[in-house]
């Protein structure tokens, strides 16, 4: 395992901004509408570029210190804690986080569509499991979801504003019921209850 603390600061900026601008190429090869030969030059400068920076040098994605989302919560909300930095395939969020909730902001697009012009399910248990558990690294816990309950209660539309929101419910022992919500225009369009098991590491 890699920390991001372990690689030089511009290294590490650099990195975010390439796997930021790679999320944006994703969304672009799914929607592109240039002709065949086009695509096919992209396709082959894309596999260049997969050249240049070597197929899987590193067993793993660089991994965020484990106490950045409580140093985001000892800033009361002001400083948001960014998810999936270093990583495309997650959905980017910057979560902010009360004592013992949070919520977020984001827009997702075609890249996350399940049922026509709504977002897939597993794509907001994704997100859902991801506010519930950064919200226990939060508060320093180190916990694992042992159950994720999900209803969906309306599609959830693309290409528009989204609400997540988590907070705790009750703490017993080793065990954490946290409870999250997505909302859109106001409306709950899928709810989440978890429970989370602390481990040792
Ligand atoms: C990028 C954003 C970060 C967010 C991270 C998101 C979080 C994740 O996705 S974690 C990945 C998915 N989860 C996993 O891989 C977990 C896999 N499962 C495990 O490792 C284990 O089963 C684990 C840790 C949940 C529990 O195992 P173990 O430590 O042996 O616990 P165990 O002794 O059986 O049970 C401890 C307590 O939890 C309870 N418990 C265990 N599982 C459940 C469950 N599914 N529902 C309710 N209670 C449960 C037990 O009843 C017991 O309660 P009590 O103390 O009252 O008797």
């Amino acid at each position: 395992m890699t920390r991001t603390m372990d690689v030089p600061a511009d290294l590490r900026e650099a990195s975010a901004e390439l796997v930021a601008a790679t999320r944006a190429l994703m969304l672009a090869a799914a929607t592109t509408t240039a002709d065949a030969d086009t695509v096919r030059a992209a396709r082959a400068t894309i596999a260049e570029l997969a050249e240049t920076l070597g197929v899987r040098p590193r067993s793993r994605v660089l991994r965020p210190p484990f106490d950045g989302p409580s140093r985001s919560r000892d800033t009361g909300g002001r400083e948001p804690w960014a998810l999936f930095t270093h990583n495309p395939m997650g959905i980017p969020l910057e979560i902010h986080f009360g004592a013992d909730e949070a919520r977020a902001r984001l827009v997702a697009n075609a890249l996350h569509e399940g049922p026509p012009d709504s977002v897939h399910g597993g794509f907001s248990a994704h997100l859902l499991d991801c506010m519930l558990g950064t919200l226990m690294q939060a508060r320093g816990s180190r916990s694992l979801t042992a159950s994720l309950d999900l209803r969906y209660l309306r599609r959830t539309p693309l290409d528009e504003p989204l609400d997540l929101y988590s907070r705790i419910v009750e703490t017993e022992g080793r065990k954490t019921v946290a409870e999250g919500w997505i909302e859109c225009r106001g409306e709950r369009t899928v709810e989440a209850r978890g429970v989370f098991v602390r481990v040792e590491e």
